[in-house]
């Protein structure tokens, strides 16, 4: 047995509460000292706790230095390195706090009545340009109460999958709030969300993201605007029906602005990615990236990570501006000429850079990075991604103790006509021996457009840890292969990206060690609308676990909170135009072909695949008499094995496990 010849224990669902996650590595300005944010579980309180962290850049143990019992997260240093601002739910919504390196508490800045979602100090620390949907600055003096609880809706966006939910009329705007004292300014107004605010180095400015297109009701455009800093009319900088445009930063001179996206928004996460700049007066942008062929965003999957979800970075010098880049299954930190030419890998490796910042003079570099065995920790290294050191071991002690398996990174020949080589990851089950023939799980991940890669993936070691081999793929239509791979599943759903999988398991049973009769399969969101449709067309599989799956396209439509978009783009037409080609592609088509039993886990308030795609497969598949079982989870979203409860999150892994060992 494994934990004889180790003396390590297997591991369990429950240890997601041993797992610290560390994000948002924030380097000081001088380059001494990271910050960064620290999340753990709470199991009595069934929630989440965060805390800043600081630890010295030439070693030693990280200090807690927010102590509050509560999530503080988003630290930001001040320009002069002497204070740091960061978001916390202490005093009940997310508010801006900001503490003195010098020692004392931390004190509220702002106190608006709604949450503050952003943040960015101005170039010279005197101001906070915020991004909150409150109306004033103060809250009211009584909460007003609602009227009635009835939801009146009018737009076509009217929920979003995670917090809020249901979407109220109010709109995200910028406001500006003096760090010393002085009354906060609201700086964008009108029928717009706005994001992402970005000072220009003069300060006079501030760009930021927003959609004012005429019909952005119904469009997926996201534009750069400036605005000056004192308020007033905003003036376009990259604009117009093809923009999808995110994440402004200005060039040191002010002369330039970058940003990331694409040029199809409609496409939304089917196009890569790209690094582009404009001249700050506005024009026409140009991509630094196209050659490229990769999304400058980080796109991995994992059930275990915190991310800040960094933008791109403008080396001080100008010359260079870093950014993440997902490349098979890896998410790296390259840097990129300004003035366009050959992009250069900095940071590196079988692992995911999740976030990272650079110093005021550019020499160093943190980051917060992921790999397959070890979740989270905070390295820096030099500008050109040499001398790298880690900062912190934040889970070693506990990795010390449970056995994981260490995946082994492989291609594997797709069973489509083209035998394509797809990119996958195998794990031996933990006590393996030679000679004997192990369970096999394939795990399939969603989007379609994001992609499985080399970091820790909670799910899957558990799966180990009971005796399965793993196997997971990027098949077509993966992120990290090219635009050319992402785009194959366009009309396909399912059609295109089966053979890959096939293929794949095929390869591994062709090792040796996998039982073939004892074959099982799951995936979540995309990856649930691939469970069903491979048991609909295959009864090589013995058990299935569709997980906040798609099940009927022409449902997802018109209740999945991107169905008439995301949905009308990856289908290719809308369900009435489509019908038949809706029909093709759904897996309740194949309902009578399902024989593999199947369980089925459903948040309750899904709005990305609302519950109903699980509700109609379910009463389908029972009214066909099949075994199906069907776990809802209320109160929880889309993102439940990531973010849901800490309770719910155990109890999902519990029920996985459960199927398993009854059917496979
Ligand atoms: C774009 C998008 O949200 N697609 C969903 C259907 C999906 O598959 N999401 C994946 C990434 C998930 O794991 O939730």
């Amino acid at each position: 047995m494994a934990e004889e010849r180790t003396g390590k224990r297997r591991l369990a669902p429950e240890d997601i509460y041993e797992i610290a996650l560390v994000s948002d590595a924030q380097i000081s300005p001088d380059g001494q000292r990271v910050a960064f944010v620290r999340t753990v579980l709470d199991r009595e309180r069934n929630d989440y706790r965060s805390s800043i962290w600081l630890v010295d850049v030439a070693g030693g143990e990280p200090v807690r230095f927010t102590t509050a019992d509560a999530r503080d997260s988003f630290p930001r240093w001040s320009p002069r390195g002497d204070r740091l601002a960061f978001l916390s739910n202490r005093s009940g919504k997310d508010q801006v706090w900001l503490i003195s390196l010098g020692g004392g508490e931390a004190q509220q800045l702002t106190r608006f009545p709604e949450p503050v979602t952003h943040f960015a100090w101005s170039p010279d620390g005197t101001t906070l340009a915020v991004v909150t949907k409150a109306e004033t600055a103060e809250p009211p003096e009584k909460e007003p109460e609602p009227e009635t609880d009835v939801v009146r809706i009018t737009r076509i966006r009217y929920r979003s999958d995670g917090t809020p939910g249901f979407l109220d009329e109010k709109r995200s705007h910028i406001w500006c709030v003096p760090v010393d004292g002085g009354r906060p300014w609201q700086v964008t107004s009108g029928d717009f969300d706005e994001s992402w605010p970005a000072w220009s180095p003069s300060g006079h400015e501030i760009a930021f993201v927003s959609n004012r297109t005429p019909d952005r009701e119904y469009n997926t455009v996201s534009e750069i605007w400036a605005v000056r800093a004192s308020g007033g009319e905003p003036r376009p900088v990259a604009t117009g029906d093809a923009a999808y445009f995110f994440k402004p930063v200005w060039s040191p001179d002010g002369t330039v602005l970058a940003f990331t996206g694409h040029r199809e928004p409609f496409a939304g996460s089917s196009r890569n990615h790209q690094l582009w700049a404009v001249a700050a007066g506005g024009g026409e942008p140009a991509s630094l990236t196209s050659a490229l062929d990769r999304s400058v965003e980080d796109e991995v999957l994992t059930d275990t990570a915190a991310s800040s979800k960094p933008g791109p970075i403008w080396a001080p010098d100008g010359r260079w501006i870093y950014t993440q880049v997902s490349d098979q299954g890896n998410v790296h930190l390259y840097r990129i000429p300004a003035g366009g030419g050959e992009p250069q890998l900095v940071v590196g490796g079988r692992r995911r850079v999740v976030d990272f910042s650079l110093s005021a003079d550019g020499s160093l570099i943190a980051c917060t990075v992921s790999e397959p065995l070890n979740p989270c920790d905070v390295i820096v290294c030099s500008a050109d991604g040499s001398g790298e050191r880690r900062l912190t071991r934040v889970n070693e002690e506990f990795f010390a103790t449970v056995e994981l398996s260490e995946p082994e990174e492989v291609w594997l020949p797709s069973a489509s006509e083209d035998r394509r080589p797809i990119h996958a990851w195998i794990m031996k089950p933990i006590g393996f021996r030679e000679g004997v023939r192990y369970p096999l799980v394939l795990e399939i991940h969603g989007g379609p457009h994001a992609m499985y890669g080399n970091v820790y993936f909670h799910e899957f070691q558990l799966l180990a840890a009971q005796g399965y081999a793993v196997l997971y793929t990027n098949p077509r239509g993966s992120q990290g292969y090219g635009q050319q791979f992402l785009s194959c599943t366009r009309g396909a759903w399912g059609e295109a990206d089966m053979p890959d999988l096939m293929g794949a398991v095929d390869a591994v049973i062709e090792r040796g060690y996998i039982d073939p009769s004892r074959l099982g399969v799951t995936g979540g969101s995309y990856g649930g609308f691939m469970t069903n449709w491979v048991i609909g067309h295959t009864d090589r599989f013995k058990a299935a676990v569709t997980q906040r799956c798609v099940s009927n396209l022409a449902s997802f439509y018109g209740t999945s909170d991107i169905g008439f978009h995301f949905g009308e783009h990856e289908i290719g037409g809308t369900p009435w135009e489509q019908p038949e080609l809706y029909r093709r592609l759904s897996p309740l088509t194949y309902a009578p072909q399902m024989k593999t039993p199947l369980l089925i886990l459903h948040s309750e308030q899904d709005y990305r695949c609302p519950i109903e795609q699980a509700e109609q497969l379910y009463v389908w598949l029972k009214k066909l008499g099949r075994t199906v079982e069907f776990v809802r989870f209320p109160d929880e979203s889309h993102g439940l094995s990531r973010s849901g409860k800490p309770k719910h999150r155990v109890e999902r892994l519990q029920h996985i496990l459960r199927w398993f060992a009854e059917y496979l």
